[in-house]
């Protein structure tokens, strides 16, 4: 690998006598993974039920993980592994990431609860992670700023599973000025010139090369400073990149330091054979220190990088970082309580000709932290709603008959056709650019509700009055997945107890025991309702 020389002198210069060890490294396989979506199941289980019989998405039949030490449900994988061809992985029972990228999401310490954003997400690995502490409670608003890219982190937010996030596309300025200081957790993993990606992907060789270190500081400081701002008292921010430089990292986290007296660093202190290695204060030049009196600026040994040659995984650097409480007042903790849904969701948003009238209040000022503000839920577009024609029956209707044992919790969104199911906890989004405002429940038409392909990804198999269940090594389970229609016996279509139910219409088809999508059964044939966008290939 022909690295350019301008970065081969800053990293011998930096390394001094580690810096061989650090250029061995590119001669080197490089270091792959996946992690486990403990939204669907754990690592444990996940062994326990598909190793045996060879149908892990990972290694050959009866060979033992090999675990990630810093991230919960992640497992290195081999050369030999091909975990983004099998089945599992359209499951969304996991997601592959390279090993150091598990570490930002499992030092944020996000629990239960917690009103999380994510603002550069795309495609979405670290939100992924996010969801899996939440275990769906609490809010996850999953943010990036290039539109593109947000298609990717729709998709895997809803191959996941999640039913408690929000995707949103916007600049960072945008969310401070609609959300203020809203968040008990915030990861900005930002972007990067990817000097510790040169071994995953040679072609981030070139990117380096044409976004200069000098342009990715930039933007972080940008992202960064508005990160600050939507981060509640008390509340921690996590700082990322995939890079090594200092100017990108270290020199981020000064300027930081410097602007917001009010947050510090908190030492991350991990078990010495993670490898992890100490941020480096030393590292920047005077002019970069912000005039930062010493004590703060030694603070910055608390931050952490990941060395190719000092721990198994890519090149990474962290920096975990606390909004000091208000004085008197309790830490910014958001506690959600179990997840006790009900089926009575609360009306759908006002007719538009009423909502237009509403006046849409600045987040900060109108929606304090635990409080609803005055404008919520008044987005709904769409032809007024009559009582009889009242999109929220169909839904309800639906779900009756179809899903049984689903105990959604939240409140209803509507947008145009489409039903949304947000997190209580979300304030009024107002003129955000959401690209999923909740998990997509699917269109009430005229004459029906027809669920959506998210909707299944989050269900449990007991959940349906009808199902179909399929193991991954069935033909008819590729069949499914390739978009075919099935002709399965009937005795094959069951209910929420796995017996065989006498009913047709809406099949939540599932493999190795989790949702795959929805077919449509009408006694002889199963119809397939895979979008095309969600088939195997
Ligand atoms: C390192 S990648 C994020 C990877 C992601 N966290 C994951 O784990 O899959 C950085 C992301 O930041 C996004 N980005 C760049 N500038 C941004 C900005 N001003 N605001 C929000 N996102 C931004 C990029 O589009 C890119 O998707």
């Amino acid at each position: 690998m022909r690295l350019p020389d301008k970065f081969k002198n800053t990293m011998r210069s930096l390394l001094e006598g580690e810096a061989d060890a650090f250029f061995a490294t590119y001669a080197q396989p490089r270091t792959a993974g996946l992690r486990i979506n403990g939204l669907k199941l754990g690592l444990t289980e996940y062994e326990e039920r598909f190793r045996d019989d060879g149908r892990a998405g990972f290694g050959s039949a009866g060979r033992t993980a090999d675990p990630i030490p810093w991230a919960a449900g992640g497992v290195y994988i081999g050369e030999e592994d091909r975990p983004g061809k099998h089945l599992h992985y359209y499951l969304g029972l996991y997601y592959i990431q390279e090993p150091s990228a598990m570490l930002p999401a499992e030092l944020l310490d996000v629990r239960p609860g917690h009103r999380v954003l994510d603002l550069c997400a795309a495609p979405g690995g670290k939100s992924t992670q996010l969801a899996a502490k939440l275990a769906g409670r609490g809010l996850l608003v999953t943010n990036d700023n290039a539109a593109e890219r947000t298609k990717a982190l729709a998709k895997n937010t809803e191959r996941a599973g999640m039913a408690n996030a929000i995707v949103t596309n916007e600049e960072p300025a945008a969310l401070a000025a609609a959300f203020g200081d809203f968040f008990d957790r915030v990861l900005v993993d930002a972007p990067c010139s990817g000097e510790g990606m040169f071994r995953k992907d040679e072609d981030m060789i070139r990117e380096w090369e044409r976004h200069s270190v000098e342009r990715c500081a930039a933007m972080q400081e940008a992202i960064l400073r508005e990160a600050a701002k939507l981060v509640a008292p008390g509340g921690k921010l996590l700082y990322s990149t995939c890079t090594f430089s200092p100017k990108e990292n270290e020199l981020s986290v000064a300027r930081l330091l410097s602007e917001r007296p009010d947050f510090d660093v908190v030492p991350l202190e991990a078990p010495p054979e993670w490898g992890l290695a100490p941020g480096r204060p030393d590292w920047l030049a005077a002019e970069d220190t912000f005039g930062l009196p010493e004590e703060r600026l030694a603070q910055l040994a608390g931050t952490v990088r990941v060395w190719p040659h000092r721990a198994r995984g890519e090149g990474h650097y962290a920096a975990l970082l606390v909004r000091r409480p208000e004085p008197g007042a309790e830490a910014g903790e958001s506690v959600a309580p179990a997840n006790d849904g009900d089926w009575q969701f609360p009306p759908l948003p006002a007719p538009p000709a009423i909502a237009a009238a509403a006046k849409r209040p600045g987040r900060g000022e109108a929606s304090p932290r635990g409080k609803k503000p005055a404008g919520k839920g008044t987005a709904g577009k769409g032809p007024a709603t009559s009582a009889e024609d009242d999109p929220r029956d169909k839904l309800l209707a639906f779900a009756k008959t179809t899903l049984p044992g689903w105990r959604p919790r939240g409140t209803l969104y509507r947008r145009g056709e489409q039903l949304y199911l947000q997190p209580e906890e979300l304030p009024d989004l107002g003129r955000l650019n959401a690209v999923r405002p909740g998990l997509l429940l699917g269109s009430a038409t005229k004459h029906r509700f027809e669920p959506s392909q998210a909707l299944a990804m989050g269900l449990r198999m007991e959940d349906a009055a009808l199902s179909l269940r399929l193991r991954s090594g069935d033909g008819d389970a590729l069949r499914y997945m390739k978009g075919e229609t099935l002709q399965p016996e009937p005795a094959a279509i069951v209910g929420t107890d796995g017996e065989p139910a006498p009913g047709r219409g809406w099949t939540l088809v599932c493999i190795d025991g989790f949702p795959a999508g929805w077919g449509r059964w009408d006694g002889t044939i199963l119809k397939n309702e895979l979008l095309p966008g969600w088939r195997w290939i």
